[in-house]
């Protein structure tokens, strides 16, 4: 399977402390790829080195072959990385729909072009309409974003990535903070995604089931290094995951 994505000896450190330690990995074209490991492992330091937010101490990344380790964020998500949006990235005074058909003009590039948006905008607004029901948020098209509770702007910020259709899709926990109910949904939009086989995913999940159920490679941090890469199955498996890491996530799950 073609590597997409490639760190070779990604390492970062904060003052003395080091978060990613030394992380090789290939990451497939058109695969799912999960990151787990316990709290403060390094998944979210790792995600924000793939997509730019940081710059590693030592070490590179390449996309496609190409050495992206000194890309602003901007310009790797040009090159088709996208990361599901920091709530920075959601303008808070808008409403959930105008966010989203926002994020569908921005990837048309017809962010500057009046005449353009003008005989667009039903369309973009309908893109918009789409991927909000897709999300499970359709209920919500006309709050303003600012108002929304923590699992539905977890969805406002999956339904804005997906409108950015990048070749790469970073997800974030991607159902961190939504009401278990609502959990089967998402896993349902990145199954669907996944089912496609036109785009990259990496998640970062703490819900096992799921990690397991999608995944089709898994990545393990353990104190910022990479103690196992393989199928779930190899993962289950695997006595040093076993032993450094999911007896403890289980407790920490069940506690
Ligand atoms: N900007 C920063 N400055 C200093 N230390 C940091 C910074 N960002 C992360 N760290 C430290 O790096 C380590 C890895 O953190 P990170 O958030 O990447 O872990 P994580 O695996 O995503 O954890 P969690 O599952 O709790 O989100 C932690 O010890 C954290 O305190």
């Amino acid at each position: 399977m073609a590597a997409l994505l490639e760190t070779k000896d990604v390492t970062i450190q904060f003052g003395g402390h080091t978060a990613v330690d030394h992380v090789t990995v290939d990451i497939a074209e058109k695969q799912l790829t999960s990151i787990i490991g316990p709290n403060g492992a390094g998944k979210t330091t790792f995600f924000n080195l793939l997509s730019g937010q940081l710059s590693p101490t030592s070490g590179e990344i390449y996309f496609r072959g190409q050495n992206i380790t000194k890309l602003s964020p901007t310009k790797r998500s040009r090159l088709g990385i996208g990361r599901s949006f920091q709530i920075t990235n959601v303008f808070p005074n808008l409403t959930v729909l105008e966010n989203v058909r926002l994020a569908v003009q921005s990837k048309r590039k017809v962010r500057y072009q009046m005449m353009a948006h003008f005989l667009h905008y039903k369309e973009f607004k309908e893109e918009a309409y789409h991927l909000l029901e897709k999300v499970l948020l359709i209920g919500k098209a006309d709050t303003v974003a600012a108002n929304l509770a923590h699992g539905e702007k977890r969805k406002l910020e999956i339904a804005m990535l997906l409108a950015l259709d990048s070749e790469v899709l970073l997800l974030d926990e991607p159902t961190a903070g939504m009401a278990l109910e609502e959990v089967p949904a998402i896993i349902e939009v990145i199954e669907q995604i996944k089912k496609q086989h036109e785009q990259t995913i990496v998640l970062i999940e703490h819900k096992m089931d799921m990690i397991m159920d999608l995944s089709d490679d898994v990545l393990v941090l353990f104190h910022g290094e990479l103690i196992a890469q393989g199928s779930p199955q190899s993962i289950i498996a695997n006595d040093i995951v076993q032993s450094a890491y999911l007896g403890g996530m289980y407790n920490e799950q069940l506690s």
